[in-house]
């Protein structure tokens, strides 16, 4: 059995739930939150660290990897994990999104998609098989789908077109797979913002009886309401002893909406990114190093966070790395942020345990400054 959810406990004062997600490089517990290594590498992170901040599961991308150092290689180094060094679970996102959001002068077409590569301008071409064969060489323990993002906003007409197509992919992902006991293959719903196409997808989508479901096209530019209003109507509505895995989404309050959704994993590249141009998540809101007020500052990044970089690092001097532009600035403000977000998973999980998930909420967003 390459994967399978087990649902432990589902929440009485909302849907969110406690789950395990058993793979051949271990078992997750969920609500989780999954770190962005897109090209083999979280950026910034040696594996040992990625690990000692908690992290249980890494993403990484088919498009990057295909066109560097190309899906042949990884495979002949003995494949992704071994490439890396990574022993975990890893989830490869199937390319698609990267296509639409990465690759120019794209062309989609019943077979797949033509693009020409960000890289160097050379053309390429991606079908629902060809992104499985590169899957595969990767070795990931969970393989997405090739789905079409429907960019936001976009027409009923076109949503519909587009969730339907990316459903006949699904099939052709589903068909080209051969080794279910290594690799899981999950499938991606879409349908935009209206609420009967995502009904469409999620009824097409889980007819193919996969371990697990993604919802794809949301936290695409959509105002915040919309994005909760479509999040609460399609969540529920997936399988609950399957896997749900919301896909793009990784700020606080978006994944305690996932999670009180009834969403089991998320992944974002926002808190690597962020940390790398100087920005950082603490338990009282977001901050950015580099503003003056931090020269004196000789506190810790966030009191209340035992990570390595608060134990031992103060305001004033990472906000000097920033400030020289050293490679370390990164580095400490990068720990932070995948502790801080992880942590706050761990401690999700612990509320929804405890059934004060709504109030460890409230809590939150105080001292965070939501409300
Ligand atoms: C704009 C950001 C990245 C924040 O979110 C989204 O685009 N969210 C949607 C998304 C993220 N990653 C995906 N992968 C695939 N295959 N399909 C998708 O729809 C998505
Ligand atoms: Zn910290």
């Amino acid at each position: 059995m390459a994967v399978r959810f087990e649902l432990l406990k589902e929440s009485s004062e909302c849907n969110a739930r406690l789950g395990k997600l058993y793979t051949p490089h271990g078992v997750i517990e969920t609500p989780i939150f999954m770190p962005v290594g897109t090209r083999a590498t979280v950026k910034a992170m040696t594996p040992e660290e990625v690990k000692d901040l908690g992290a249980q599961i890494i993403l990484s991308n088919t498009y990057h990897l295909y066109l560097k150092p190309g899906h042949k290689l990884i495979e002949e180094a003995g494949g992704l994990h071994k490439f890396m060094n990574w022993d975990k679970p890893i989830l490869t996102d199937s390319g698609g999104f990267q296509v639409f959001s990465l690759g120019k002068l794209r062309k989609i077409s019943e077979e797949g998609v033509e693009f020409r590569s960000h890289i160097d301008g050379s053309k390429h071409f991606i079908s629902p098989e060809k992104s499985i064969e590169i899957q595969n060489s990767l070795g990931s323990d969970i393989m997405m789908a090739l789905d079409e993002c429907t960019p936001y906003p976009s027409d009923y007409e076109y949503t519909k077109e587009s969730l339907e197509r990316t459903t006949r992919w699904a099939k052709r992902c589903k068909e080209y797979h051969k080794d279910w006991d290594r690799q899981a293959l999950f499938g991606i719903v879409q349908g935009g913002m209206y609420k009967d196409l995502r009904e469409q997808s999620i009824k097409e989508i889980t007819d193919l009886d996969l371990p697990g479901y993604a919802i794809g096209g949301l936290s695409v530019g959509e105002p915040k309401e919309l994005y909760r209003d479509m999040l609460s109507f399609t969540a529920p509505k997936l399988p609950k002893n399957k896997a749900r895995y919301l896909m793009g989404v990784g700020s606080p309050d978006y994944l305690f909406d996932a999670v009180i959704s009834g969403i089991d994993m998320a992944d974002c590249v926002l808190p690597t990114r962020i940390a790398r141009n100087g920005t950082v998540l603490t338990s009282h809101g977001k901050l950015v190093i580099k503003n003056a007020e931090y020269k004196r500052d000789f506190g810790k990044l966030d009191p209340e966070c035992d990570c390595y970089t608060c134990k031992n690092y103060s305001r004033a001097y990472i906000r000097h790395l920033f400030n020289v532009d050293e490679i370390l600035a990164a580095r400490l403000a990068t720990i932070h942020n995948l502790y801080f977000l992880i942590k706050l998973m761990e401690n999700i999980r612990t509320a929804i345990k405890e059934d004060r998930l709504l109030e460890y909420r409230e809590q939150f967003y105080k001292k965070y400054g939501y409300i």
